[in-house]
């Protein structure tokens, strides 16, 4: 297969030669007898996006998500690998948990990678005799699946990590820093009426910034490659930088603030919390300039009914897998974000920091893993147009820039309007 006039994110217009799933040249290429051809109309043409945080539910929580539904709504946002988190049920804590979730995974049509935890009863010896795409998140407080763990087990897990040569992924909060005060009392309302600004002022900055200094620290004492999940402030990325660590950031704490929590209540409750405006933009700051390694969505779907309770009831967290490339897209077109920075965040860092070599680049030698987008046709967000079994999006009315196609290994997964039947497989077997 021949695609030409594809603009890439540096912004050379090329054609691309795609022969066994893998990218075989790219430049200026002439068509080859009876060789399909992709037009792509000088569309700007993105390496697959690789989600390193998601959350697809399976096994335990199928009402929520499944690996179709969710893999699904992955690829119809340019997203061709995602990265799955062990607080499913059973856990992803011992061998048994990740063979019961690889056998879901299998019905996944993008590639993935699948997560071990830890808790207090996991097992280190069978969990990393299977090839688990890093430990983590390893949860510091606690958060949906209540698997926060206590300082020592940290270190015992960091340093098994290390010498097993498996990264460490963070949820970085400090417990002992939450402000319990500001959940006290009558917090009144529920769903979109409840006042969810509290959870902001619950589960405070300072408790992620100490939470990061003590994983960098622990990192350091042990030798595990420490990646921090979802930092939520400028001290955290900041934290994670100056301790040699990696860090992601979601896209609502980048498109999202404390501002917007009157309006959309408890479905804005997400650990760690939406943030004031000034630390939002002292993050988008960090995300152009380089500060932050990479963007991950923590997809973390819940159904409406589970959101629509009161603020100490409804679960955290927010879907965003589908969302992510099409919000940053939309930002390159405001003129806020270069195309080479989203290149970057969401593809060709985390293939570099998670190790894997044939992903996030459109170049010679790589997995044909592409998606293609007209940066003239942003549209508005609607939760009712996503693949997510979460029929809600906490960015209804912001606009994205969605793929006229993804492409998965050389397969059309995504063809702007039907699924492919393409077959995922696990990056690291
Ligand atoms: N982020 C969240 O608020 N929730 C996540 C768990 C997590 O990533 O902490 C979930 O699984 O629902
Ligand atoms: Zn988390
Ligand atoms: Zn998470």
């Amino acid at each position: 297969m021949r695609i030409e006039n594809a603009t890439l994110a540096d912004g050379r217009v090329v054609d691309v030669r795609v022969e066994d799933g893998t990218v075989e040249a790219v430049g200026d290429l002439d068509p080859v007898a009876d060789e399909e051809t992709v037009d792509a109309e000088e569309n700007l043409l993105l390496p697959g996006a690789i989600d390193v945080h998601v959350h697809f539910r399976e096994p335990g929580f199928e009402h929520k998500e499944t690996w179709e539904t969710g893999a699904r709504s992955a690829a119809a946002g340019g997203v061709t690998t995602v990265a799955d988190q062990p607080n499913t049920d059973p856990t992803t804590t011992d061998g048994a948990g990740f063979d019961a979730k690889a056998e879901r995974a299998a019905k996944s049509c993008i590639d993935y990678g699948i997560n071990g935890g830890v808790t207090a009863d996991w097992d280190p010896d069978s969990l990393l005799d299977r090839p688990l795409f890093a430990l983590g998140e390893v949860f510091l407080a606690d958060s949906t699946g209540d698997m926060g763990i206590e300082a020592d087990l940290f270190s015992e897990a960091a340093e098994r990590a290390g010498e097993a040569g498996v990264p460490v992924t963070v949820h970085a909060e400090d417990a002992d820093l939450f402000d319990e005060s500001a959940i006290e009392g009558d917090l009144g309302g529920v769903g979109r009426d409840a006042d969810a600004d509290a959870w902001s002022a619950y589960r405070t900055a300072e408790a992620e910034a100490a939470a990061v200094e003590r994983a960098v620290r622990v990192g350091g004492e042990t030798g595990a490659q420490i990646h921090v999940a979802h930092t939520s402030t400028p001290e955290g990325v900041d934290a994670a930088r100056d301790g040699g660590a990696t860090c992601e950031a979601t896209p609502h704490h980048l498109f999202l603030s404390r501002d917007d929590l009157a309006e959309l209540g408890t479905y804005g409750r997400m650990n760690p919390p939406l943030r004031s405006e000034e630390r939002r933009e002292s993050m988008f700051e960090r995300l152009a300039d380089g500060r932050i390694d990479m963007v991950a969505t923590d997809h973390a779907p819940h159904t409406r009914e589970e959101k629509e309770q009161s603020l100490l009831d409804a679960p955290s967290g927010v879907p965003g897998v589908e969302t992510m490339v099409p919000l940053l897209l939309g930002a390159v077109v405001a003129g806020d974000l270069t195309a080479e920075r989203v290149r970057d965040v969401v593809a060709a860092t985390p293939a570099e920091v998670f190790d894997l070599p044939r992903k996030g680049r459109v170049e010679a030698g790589a997995d044909a893993d592409l998606a293609l987008y007209d940066l003239d046709a942003a549209r508005e967000i609607r939760g009712a147009d996503l693949h997510s079994k979460c029929d809600w999006t906490p960015f209804e009315g912001h606009t994205g820039v969605f793929p006229e196609w993804t492409m998965l290994r050389g397969e059309f997964v995504w063809d702007g309007d039907e699924f492919g039947e393409v077959a995922g497989e696990n990056v690291r077997d």
